[in-house]
């Protein structure tokens, strides 16, 4: 029988966080050197595992990158984005209270980046819609 069933990568669902200091400012995470999209900075997160909501994940992996656990969550907005070797639907979440002093627990350098500097960072592609959201809500 013929196989009319093109191949489809499934997309990677993903729990992101754009996270908070008391003083307004958000962690970046740098993504280690072997991992996809590595060496460029990111919003601290990772995939949504089978049975798993996303909430669930983002707590997860907040925890599990940076040791700290998230009290208020509000989603942000949702993305998708096609890179050449992988899909990615990004659920992105602002995260405005959290318990724990973040660390970069898998050895991730951490950086606190106010609004009017994260222009200085290069992320994914991907993120380009999460940036252009932060910078325009940096005008009101
Ligand atoms: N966490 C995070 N992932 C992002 C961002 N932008 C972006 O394209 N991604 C992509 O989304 C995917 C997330 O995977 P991840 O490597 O964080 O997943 P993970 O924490 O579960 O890691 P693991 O696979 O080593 O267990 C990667 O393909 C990554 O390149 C971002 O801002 N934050
Ligand atoms: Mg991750």
């Amino acid at each position: 029988m013929l196989n009319t069933v093109p191949d489809q990568t499934p997309r990677l669902h993903v729990a992101a966080a754009v996270i908070y200091s008391p003083e307004g400012a958000i962690l970046l995470a740098r993504r280690p050197e072997h991992k996809h999209q590595g060496g460029l900075w990111e919003f601290p997160g990772g995939k949504v595992e089978a049975g798993e909501s996303v909430l669930a994940a983002l707590a997860r992996e907040l925890q599990e990158e940076l040791g700290i656990s998230a009290i208020e969550a509000q989603p942000l907005l949702q993305l998708q984005h096609d890179y050449p070797d992988r899909s990615v639907l990004l659920d992105v979440y602002s995260v405005t209270a959290f318990q724990g002093e973040p660390q970069g627990c898998e050895g991730q350098p951490l950086a606190w980046v106010t609004r009017d500097r994260l222009r200085e960072y290069a992320f994914p592609a991907a993120n380009q819609p999460i940036l252009d959201c932060l910078l325009d809500s940096a005008a009101d």
